[in-house]
């Protein structure tokens, strides 16, 4: 006997931001599907809607806001139990009215970095991720140990305006290592920028980083996300198989790649932009592209499914 397929439904919902950077959270009722849980406000798309059109007729109904403006963020495609939802979300930043719980429901502004503090449906991780990282994630790299040139480069990154940084020293000795990402650490005190040490959780603890970007043997070694929520744990991926690992330890974002010919490691061979596409088909997780990329690929990158780009020589940050 062949199984019943399950019912898939389409649903348009909004990241929305008022102009402190606060998001809008509502509680559904304790009877609905996922009852209990916050979400991000809208519903299903009716036939003959657009996803925006439906956004528009949700949120009114449920908010009481107009929606005068709103850029398609992400898709999530998620199995429940019971059916399939394909979520279609988008980032409203305009608007007007006051935003309301039309139908009773609870609803709170929160900053986006405490969102991970509320309990969401399974399908919202990528989402909750997604609206904590930026488009761009620089990583400041050894060249040929030159400390000083890993510095500037550093400081044009930090003052480029790049909230999130990847430090990647390879062939710097261990002591060197240590002290360099203590100096960035401390630069980045008080500022919004987040430091991501490529190394050893515990020495991302210890010098008090923002988190930990594993390589793929690290993430191959894990059974289980190394650090806790309040880091940012994410991992470097090479194929499908890797992208489904770092999503299923529960981490908070992937880098993918290479896409293109890259100079920093020639011998790898470049995926292109139509298998980087087919291998996230099925993974929810927030994506940087990695590989012979430069800030202009960015529209590119999404459009392929990515959530970003990463990259070495491509962001000067000049
Ligand atoms: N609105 C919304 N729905 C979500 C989120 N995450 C998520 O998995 N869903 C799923 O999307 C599905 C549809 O959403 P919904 O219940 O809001 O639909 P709706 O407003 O049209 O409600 P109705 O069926 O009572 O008319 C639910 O099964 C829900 O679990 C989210 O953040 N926001
Ligand atoms: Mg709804």
């Amino acid at each position: 006997m062949s199984a019943v397929p399950k019912k898939e439904i389409r649903v348009a919902a909004g990241v929305i931001e008022d102009a402190a950077g606060r998001i809008l959270i509502a509680q559904r009722s304790a009877e609905a599907d996922q009852g209990g849980l916050w979400e991000f406000p809208g519903g299903k798309i009716e036939p003959g809607e657009t996803p925006f059109d439906a956004l528009r007729r949700e949120l009114m109904e449920e908010i009481g806001i107009a929606v005068d403006g709103a850029e398609p963020m992400l898709v999530v495609r998620h199995a429940y139990p019971r059916q399939r939802v394909i979520l279609e979300i988008f980032r409203v930043r305009k608007f007007s009215g006051e935003a309301r719980g039309c139908l009773g429901q609870p609803i709170r502004w929160v900053g986006a970095d405490d969102l991970v503090d509320f309990r969401f449906p399974a399908a919202n991780r990528f989402i909750v991720a997604a609206a904590r990282l930026p488009f761009h994630y620089p990583i400041v790299d050894d060249v040929a140990g030159d400390l000083s040139a890993m510095r500037r480069h550093f400081r044009r990154l930090v003052a480029g305006g790049f909230s999130l940084i990847q430090l990647r020293a390879k062939t710097l000795e261990r002591a060197v290592y240590r002290s360099f990402a203590q100096e960035c650490i401390d630069c980045c005190a008080g500022s919004n920028v987040r430091l991501i040490l490529n190394a050893e959780p515990e020495l991302a603890v210890e010098l008090g980083a923002a988190g930990v970007h594993l390589t793929s043997a690290r993430l191959n070694s894990l059974s289980s996300r190394p650090l806790d929520n309040k880091f940012w744990v994410a991992a470097s991926c090479h194929d499908a198989g890797e992208l489904e690992k770092a999503e299923s330890l529960r981490l908070d974002f992937a880098v993918f790649g290479p896409v293109l010919p890259t100079r920093s490691h020639p011998a790898s061979a470049p995926l292109g932009w139509e298998r980087f596409s087919e291998c996230l088909q099925a993974v929810n997780l927030p994506v940087y592209a990695l590989g012979g990329l430069a800030a202009e690929h960015l529209v590119r990158a999404r459009s392929a499914g990515a959530w970003g780009i990463a990259g070495i020589r491509g962001f000067s940050g000049s």
